[in-house]
This record gives C-alpha cells, structure tokens and sequence, in this order.
C-alpha cells in the first residue's frame, strides 16, 4: 500500500506532534504514513506573532499544500487553528486532548505565587496577551506586580531566557512540553481557575481535502468525540468573540464525569486587557451537548454573556 503523506512544520514541536499523529494513523488503519516538510511563514518571520496577525500563520502553508495534493493530511495546533474552517477542507480528526493548562517554567523551581511575592516585578516572559492579562490579574490579586516580556521562539529558546537569567521564568503550553520530552522544566502548573488556557490548547486537529471521503473516514478513526465536543465549544465562543488567536481570550470546557459516564460540561471563559486590570470570566454548566452543533451554540450563548458584560472593549484591535 502506498504510503499516505503527512504534512508537517519543522520545527521540533511540529515534528513531535506529526510523529506522534503517524504512528496512531498506522495503528488504527493500517496504512504507512511517510512525513513531508513544509516551511511556513510563522517560521521564518521574526516579526511579533501578535503584528503579522498571528492567526492562522503557521496553517496556511499546510492548507496550500493539502490544496495542491503534495500531502494527503495536515497537524495542527487547534490552538492555531483559525475558527472558521474552509469549505475545501475537512477536520477529519480531534484526537485525545492532552493537559489543557499553561505551566510554568521558572528559575530556583519557583511556583507563580512563590515567585510574584518573591521580589519585585519578577520577569514573566510571555507573547502572548492572554497570558498577559491573566498573569497581571492574577498578580495584582496576590498584591503584587509582575513585568510580562513578550518573546518567541521556541520551546528551547524560551526556557534558555530562564536558564540565562535574563528573565525569572516562561510560559508555555503543558502539552507541548510534554510532546517535547521537557515535562520535567516544569515547575508549576496553572490552574484554569487563574489561567485559563487558549480555546483548544492541547488539542491537535488532522486536517485532509474534504473531497477525499476515503481519507475523512480513515482519519476519523482518531477522532475522540468528548474532545471534539469541549473544542468546539471553546472555538464557537473565540468566534462569537470576533477574536483570533492572538487575542487575549481563554476558553476552557470541561467534562465532569458521574461513575463512568461523562454527564456534564462547564464552559469558562475570560477576556481581559492585557495589564490585568480589568478581567471578563463567565461560566456555563449544562449536561453534555449531543452534538458540535449544540456545543457551538453553547459557546456562542456564553460569548453573548461576555460582550454583554463589555468584552469587546477589551480586546483591542480585532484580528480579522
Ligand atoms: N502558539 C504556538 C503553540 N501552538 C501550540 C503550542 C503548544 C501545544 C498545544 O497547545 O497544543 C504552542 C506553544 C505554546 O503555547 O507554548
């Protein structure tokens, strides 16, 4: 059998993230799947993610790709992922989402609280201006204030600003450090309650031409639907917000379980500028929606509630 091309960015997470995807395509299909490099724009731009417009830069050179039949599927970040998806293409798969939150990487092993208290104006090194106005907040609750240093780079660059000295600690995705190998940096995980992660942190999405229906349904076979439903939900109340992936909103669902059986999900999300100083958080508890359609039209329902309460004051320049 020939082996199906899988699409994938360079850079380590990518990588990581591709293979991993591979071998459970091979596992569940049987199929050999064979990884084809693409370079993208977010790559190689050193401008800040948030000025070039940070949605979607790291997707569009795989969807032109996927178009142009040099690679049958795609990886994504959902994270990365802009909300509205094309007719042309097909999210064939959401596999299991990894840990959700934002961890910590800081100098001395140092938690958040240990550290914002520790001295003044500890050196939060973070893009992006969700972590921004959570971070801030949650400080100025602490009675303290931190400085937040945008960066990028990656996940190596990143730690390097904390192992340098030049900053006390980085923020970073749990998953992605597990992905990487680098779980043991961190030194402390961020509780949804205080940061709520990016709508579809941890997830992965395993993109395909829509017009392949033999490759939607193979693909499928990854597709774990709590984690489809929570993603969902999470991305319809991004949408409803008008806001990309740069923008400082967070949206967590979570799935409680009663025995076995998952019965519940709560929906939270938050808005907030960027110094912290004025936050938007509401949440929603409903039974387990039975479809994408009833979890988008919770997401939508809970990113009314927030406009209502002046979200869209807060979030700046739109993205898109
Ligand atoms: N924006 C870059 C990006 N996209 C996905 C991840 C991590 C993995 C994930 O959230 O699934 C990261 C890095 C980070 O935020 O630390």
């Amino acid at each position: 059998m020939s082996a199906l091309r899988l699409g994938t960015r360079r850079s380590q997470l990518a990588m990581a993230q591709s293979r991993g995807v591979a071998e459970q395509v091979t596992r569940l299909t049987g199929r050999p799947v064979e990884l084809v490099e693409i370079t993208t724009y977010g790559d190689v731009s050193r401008e800040a993610l948030a000025q070039i417009g940070g949605t979607g830069v790291f997707v569009s050179a795989l969807r032109d790709a996927l178009l142009a039949d040099e690679i049958d599927f795609a990886v994504h970040s959902l994270k990365d992922l802009p909300t509205a998806q094309p007719d042309s293409l097909a999210l064939a798969a959401v596999p299991r989402r990894a840990d959700p939150r934002d961890a910590l990487v800081a100098r001395d092993r140092l938690t958040f609280e240990k550290l914002a208290v520790a001295r003044g104006r500890a050196r939060v090194g973070t893009g992006s201006p969700r972590r921004m106005a959570q971070l801030n907040a949650w400080a100025r609750a602490l009675g303290c204030e931190i400085e937040t240093v945008a960066i990028r780079g990656n996940v190596d660059t990143r730690i390097g600003y904390v192992r340098d000295g030049g900053l006390d600690a980085v923020v970073l995705a749990s998953a992605g450090l597990h992905r990487l190998g680098r779980e043991g940096e961190i030194t402390d995980l961020l509780a949804p309650d205080l940061v709520l992660p990016a709508p579809g942190q941890g997830a992965l999405a395993v993109e395909c031409v829509a017009s392949n229906a033999d490759l939607t349904a193979a693909l499928s076979a990854l597709d774990d639907p709590h984690t489809r439903v929570a993603v969902t939900a999470e991305r319809a109340l991004l949408a409803a917000l008008e806001a990309g992936c740069s923008a400082p909103v967070g949206a967590f669902a979570d799935l409680s379980a009663d025995g076995r059986d998952i019965t519940e999900m709560r929906l939270r999300g938050a808005v907030g500028t960027p110094d912290g100083s004025t936050l938007v958080q509401l949440s929603t508890t409903g039974p387990v929606p039975g479809s994408a359609d009833e979890a988008a039209a919770i997401g939508r329902e809970l990113a009314e509630e927030m406009l209502a309460k002046g979200a869209a004051g807060l979030m700046g320049e739109r993205a898109h």
